[in-house]
């Protein structure tokens, strides 16, 4: 039963001029995409990524654009074929950048000939960029000292390296034999669709560039292992607190804290005990006056629940640490000190959004600042406390930088302008609720063409995580695509969905996909006998997590006329190979020691129950979820003759990320569904 609906924004039809970008896939794949913000330290200039289509279609090419904090129109301050990313700037209002571009200033011997990524600046008095580093496998992460300008930064070095000409050498030694093997010593060994090794992170310190020249690149902490989290510089570029994942012997990990002292080169354990508490300690931010790090501190996932993150406290001198706001029944993250380091501002979902908070670091209270249907990220804060940035995105809306002030609650945004900002939507959204078997109330968000002309035929469309909500705008999952050729999509939050307390996420442990898949049920069943739906041409799909329920519903139940399962798990048993295998044991059980959990919500072992047509789709790359997985059902599904494709592609990962594969991932998709759910003729996509 559907408790109620509420309106969200007003329908936006398209002008009837040009055909809807989401008709016209080409079109689709056009649309400028913004990501990530920097603003300068004085507040003075805003940056923001923009993703465009090459000019050939072929890849996505990254750019540096300029914002107007008073909403006036953006510009481009950077432009190559190879693309830039990750801005940030210097004290002086100068913008460094990452990009794979050729040094015009290179000799023979240097590492910049393009092949790799490298720091580049772009003076604030204009001119062209300069290379500032290359090292041999490209830089990482990069953070400024708010105050000296010392610049800290992450690049992966072979372990045996004596420094960066070694690591040059060593590289082209396998390159010229041409080697590729990697000798694993530990448990992590790959992540996403990356091989990890056999070089390891290393942190490296240089000081403020100088006028001409490059950066004189310190590793401060030689070898810090496969992976590493996020890091942050005291303001004088003297401290640096880092995250790393320390192996156990068990083959489990610990994410822990370690305080640098970069003059010493001194590294000791700053807030995590591997000993005896292997909850995850991440994500640190030092204060603006140097006196706390924040950060998330996380307690252990395990079979009956999932740890929940808490901002604590910790003196950077040493002392112990204070949790923060604990009671607080959200999960904090993107922490940002306010500049008088009395408050920090974070995002968290919250019923189906993702506001922007404050807390006060004194008292605890947590004030909420956006009340607006919408997802915020990226937060920067400007020097005088007043005025904050940030990334806004909705179901409705594609993410452009906002501004919002600091001493407002549950405020509107003031939106700014930036490239592909405003897309006419042939739709609207709606807020629904229903209620589970157990009375617990699932919200979803309900996506409805305009113009009609009968009930609307339903794609319900499950997120991945699932630890996440399909609170914000994706260009992997849009829903408009669907929405454009008349569907109505329905996004649950799903048992395990994040955004409705601690309680709402625990509900589905240990159950495998059981109260999920009840959920998803029930939030269907609240909206099929609307007026506007049609309630009997209905489909499912989901990628990831949500591939791994539309598998299990399609052991579940014939209801739906088409299921489409994206990079899904069918057989738990291949968890055990997933590149994270260890979250997928404390959060879902232990195929090995428990058996009866794991496999009790196993879909191939309920193979001969498929009656729906399906659609497989995985990436032979996919490391997340193995590919062996969609190789296993689409085994299964021929032997038993069940009707199915499967839309392989050989060169992709867990996500589709070129375009034209993109592209042909929608086409298939709405191919699929116009021949199941309309019951039009199938309609090969080109290209395949
Ligand atoms: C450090 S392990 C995190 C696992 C993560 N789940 C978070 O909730 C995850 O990768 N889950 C995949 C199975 C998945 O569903 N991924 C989603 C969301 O990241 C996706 O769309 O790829």
């Amino acid at each position: 039963m559907s408790e109620h609906t509420t309106d969200t924004e007003a329908p936006q039809a398209t002008d009837g001029r040009d055909p809807s970008p989401f008709e016209d896939l080409a079109k689709f794949m056009e649309i400028p995409r913004v990501s990530g913000l920097a603003l300068a330290p004085d507040g003075s200039r805003l940056v923001v990524g923009v993703q465009n289509l090459s000019p050939d279609g072929k890849k996505v090419v990254s750019s540096v654009w300029e914002v107007d904090r008073d909403g006036g129109a953006p510009f481009r301050l950077t432009r190559s074929a190879a693309g830039e990313s990750s801005p940030s700037f210097l004290p002086d209002g100068s913008l460094l950048f990452a990009a794979k571009r050729a040094d015009p200033d290179a000799k023979e011997s240097d590492n910049g000939n393009g092949d790799n990524q490298g720091l580049w600046l772009l003076s604030a008095r204009g001119g062209e960029a300069r290379l500032l580093a290359a090292p041999p496998a490209g830089i990482g992460s990069v953070a400024v000292a708010r105050k000296t300008g010392r610049i800290v930064l992450t690049a992966r070095v072979m372990p045996e390296a004596k420094d960066l000409d070694d690591d040059a050498a060593r590289r082209k030694a396998r390159k010229d034999a041409n080697v590729t093997a990697i000798l694993h010593t530990q448990a992590r060994i790959r992540e996403w669709d990356s091989q990890l090794g056999p070089d390891g992170t290393r942190l490296f310190v240089a000081d403020a560039p100088g006028a001409e020249g490059k950066l004189e690149l310190r590793d401060v902490t030689g070898d810090l292992g496969p992976v590493m989290d996020s890091f942050a510089v005291s303001s004088d570029g003297s401290k640096v607190v880092y995250g790393v994942l320390a192996a156990l012997p068990n083959s489990e990990h610990v994410a822990e804290l370690r305080l640098l002292d970069v003059a010493s080169g001194t590294s000791t354990l700053f807030a995590g005990d591997p000993e005896h508490d292997h909850s995850p300690h991440a994500a640190p931010v030092i204060s603006p006056d140097d006196s706390t790090v924040a950060y998330l501190r996380s307690d252990l996932d395990t079979f009956e629940a999932t740890g929940k993150p808490t901002i604590h406290l910790q003196p950077l001198a040493g002392g112990p640490s204070q949790a923060l706001a604990e009671h607080l029944d959200l999960w904090p993250q993107g922490l940002v000190w306010a500049p008088g380091s009395s408050a920090l501002y974070f995002t968290a979902d919250q019923l189906g959004r993702a506001p922007v908070f404050k807390v006060d670091v004194a008292t605890g209270e947590v004030t909420r600042l956006t009340g607006d249907r919408a997802a915020y990220s990226s937060l920067h804060v400007t020097p005088d406390g007043g005025t904050l940035f940030a990334i806004r995105s909705a179901t409705d809306a594609p993410a452009r930088p906002v501004r919002l002030d600091t001493a407002t609650e549950d405020q509107e945004p003031f939106l700014l302008a930036a490239p592909g900002d405003t897309v006419p939507l042939p739709g609207w959204v709606e807020e629904v609720t229903a209620t589970a078997e157990d009375g617990t109330v699932i919200h979803s968000r309900l996506v409805l063409p305009t113009g009609a002309e009968g009930p609307a035929p339903l794609v319900v469309w499950i997120h991945g995580g699932p630890l996440m909500s399909s609170n914000a705008w994706s260009w992997r999952a849009n829903p408009w695509v669907l929405v454009q050729r008349g569907y109505a999509v329905l996004l649950p939050d799903y048992s395990l969905s994040t955004g409705y307390g601690q309680a709402f996420v625990d509900r589905g442990k240990g159950e495998g996909s059981g109260t999920a898949f009840h959920d998803i049920m029930a939030a269907t069943d609240a909206v099929i006998d609307r007026p506007d739906i049609d309630g009997t041409r209905t489909a499912a799909m989901g990628g990831s997590y949500g591939g791994y329920l539309t598998n299990w519903i399609a052991t579940q139940t014939d209801r739906f006329k088409a299921l489409i399962s994206h990079a899904g798990v069918w057989n738990a048993q291949l968890r055990t190979v997933s590149d994270v295998p260890w979250f997928f044991r404390q959060a879902y059980g232990d195929v090995m020691l428990r058996p009866e959990h794991a496999l009790r919500w196993s879909p191939h072992l309920y193979a001969d129950n498929v009656s729906s047509p399906m659609l497989i789709i995985h990436g032979n790359n996919d490391y997340r979820v193995p590919v062996a997985n969609a190789l296993w059902q689409w085994q299964d599904l021929q032997r038993r003759g069940k009707e199915a494709k499967f839309l392989y592609f050989p060169d992709e990962n867990h996500w589709i990320m070129r375009p034209q594969e993109s592209k042909l991932w929608y086409e298939t998709v709405r191919a699929f569904l116009a021949e199941h759910v309309l019951g039009e003729e199938w309609q090969q996509p080109d290209l395949v």
